[in-house]
């Protein structure tokens, strides 16, 4: 067994799926089956349950996970510590955030690491930021920017680094939403909303259904992800808040107008989540640093 061995495995554990697995680790899925069934013979252990499609751990299998993070962490930071001058770190990143985070908060935040570091690699995948902490709690990331949650789970810290304000949005071409805007008194229980999945905004969403005693109101769509939002809008599907940097950045915003709205939506924080353990790692720990 060898350091390689368990990052395949740990791989295979995240994807759940074989052949996801075996191409994003360049290898040919009878080549990475044979690896795992090897690990497996070693261990005299089943670290899998597999049917057709997708595999699951066995009881052994998360065990062996829980083994094999702390050995890979405990390798890394071994690596590092025989590198003589800090400044030289090397090494991968793992980095989140959504894709407008990538415009608007993302550069200033990674500008002085990557000028303080420049030999490591920083590896960026960007997605739904309600999703960020999940990623950063089952190690895919290292790093994710996101929108602080109501409750911080135990083993995760956050450092804040902007206020981010919503505003309320509807479409500016003539569509039911538009329509239904011009009567007085509006029927909000008619009105289509598109919301997304789930984080700050969607609870926002649900705060302002609430405030408005819109009991059930008509939902058009959810979207993963907050830049999909903004398009549906433009295109006439409904009315929906979303953040004001999103609008911003949107290719969309000429054909998106701003709604006022009383109470003002309550803002939420945007910051940098690392798990507490992974500070041990140099490359988190100058990354944090850097945000201190
Ligand atoms: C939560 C977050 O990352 C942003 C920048 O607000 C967004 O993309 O919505």
């Amino acid at each position: 067994m060898n350091f390689n061995d368990l990052k395949i495995f740990t791989h295979l554990a995240e994807s759940k799926n074989f052949s996801k697995s075996a191409r994003q680790n360049h290898m040919s899925p009878s080549t990475f089956s044979r690896h795992i069934q090897r690990l497996e013979e070693e261990l005299g252990q089943k670290l899998f349950l597999r049917d057709n499609r997708r595999v699951t751990l066995t009881k052994c299998g998360e065990n062996f996970l829980d083994f094999a993070y702390q050995t890979l962490n405990q390798w890394k930071i071994f690596q590092q510590t025989l590198q003589s001058n800090p400044r030289e770190l090397t090494g991968e990143l793992k980095i989140f955030c959504s894709v407008t985070a990538s415009y608007s908060h993302l550069p200033h935040v990674l500008g002085k690491f990557r000028s303080l570091y420049p030999n490591v690699e920083i590896q960026l995948t960007t997605g739904d930021p309600s999703a960020a902490v999940h990623l950063v709690q089952n190690h895919t990331v290292d790093i994710a920017l996101a929108g602080q949650p109501t409750i911080l789970p135990n083993n995760i810290i956050f450092h804040y680094i902007d206020s981010i304000s919503l505003s309320l949005i509807a479409p500016r071409i003539t569509c039911l939403a538009t329509q239904l805007l011009q009567k007085n008194p509006v029927d909000w229980q008619k009105m289509p909303f598109i919301l997304p999945l789930e984080g700050p905004v969607r609870q926002r969403m649900e705060q302002w259904f609430r405030q408005k005693n819109i009991k059930h109101p008509t939902i058009y769509a959810t979207v993963a992800g907050h830049e999909g939002i903004a398009s549906m809008v433009s295109l006439g599907c409904g009315l929906a808040i979303l953040p004001d940097v999103v609008i911003k950045n949107s290719p969309m915003n000429t054909q998106i107008s701003i709604m006022e709205v009383s109470p003002p939506i309550q803002p939420f924080d945007l910051g940098v989540c690392v798990q507490k353990k992974s500070l041990e790692l140099p490359l988190v720990r100058a990354f944090w640093e850097i945000l201190r």
